[in-house]
């Protein structure tokens, strides 16, 4: 998991200086971070309409695609900020075992 993202993160960062006439990523850099929040709203908007469906239907293949598509226009994003990928995993990590309840109540213990 780890690995892919690694390789995705530097296929991105590689796409930057990229031409946008032959490369889909280098096209959303071209065109800014307003277009690839759009993207990103677009897809999890795309993503929980099909959990819905696949709660229904039973049927996960729509829901693991859609993911798919929210999880690599949010690398991008990312990317576009200059902001590592290894971020957002060292802070999941530094989240491992720390119950969401209890860093709950801390927030508001404060
Ligand atoms: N993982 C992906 C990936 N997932 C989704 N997509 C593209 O994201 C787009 C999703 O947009 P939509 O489904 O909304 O389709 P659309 O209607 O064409 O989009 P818009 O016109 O609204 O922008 C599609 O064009 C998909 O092909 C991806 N494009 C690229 N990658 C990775 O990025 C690498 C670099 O891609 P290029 O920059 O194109 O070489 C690839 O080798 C892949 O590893």
């Amino acid at each position: 998991m780890a690995d892919i993202l690694q390789q995705l993160a530097a296929t991105l960062e590689a796409r930057k200086q990229a031409d946008p006439g032959s490369s889909y990523v280098a096209q959303l850099h071209h065109k800014g971070l307003n277009k690839i929040l759009e993207k990103v709203g677009e897809e999890a908007t795309e993503t929980l309409l099909a959990a819905k469906d696949a709660a229904i239907s039973g049927k996960p293949d729509e829901v693991i695609a859609e993911t798919a598509d929210l999880w690599f226009h949010s690398l991008v994003m990312l990317s576009h900020l200059n902001i590592s990928h290894q971020d957002v995993l060292n802070e999941l990590a530094r989240r491992m075992g720390l119950s969401g309840l209890e860093e709950k109540a801390s927030r508001s213990a404060q």
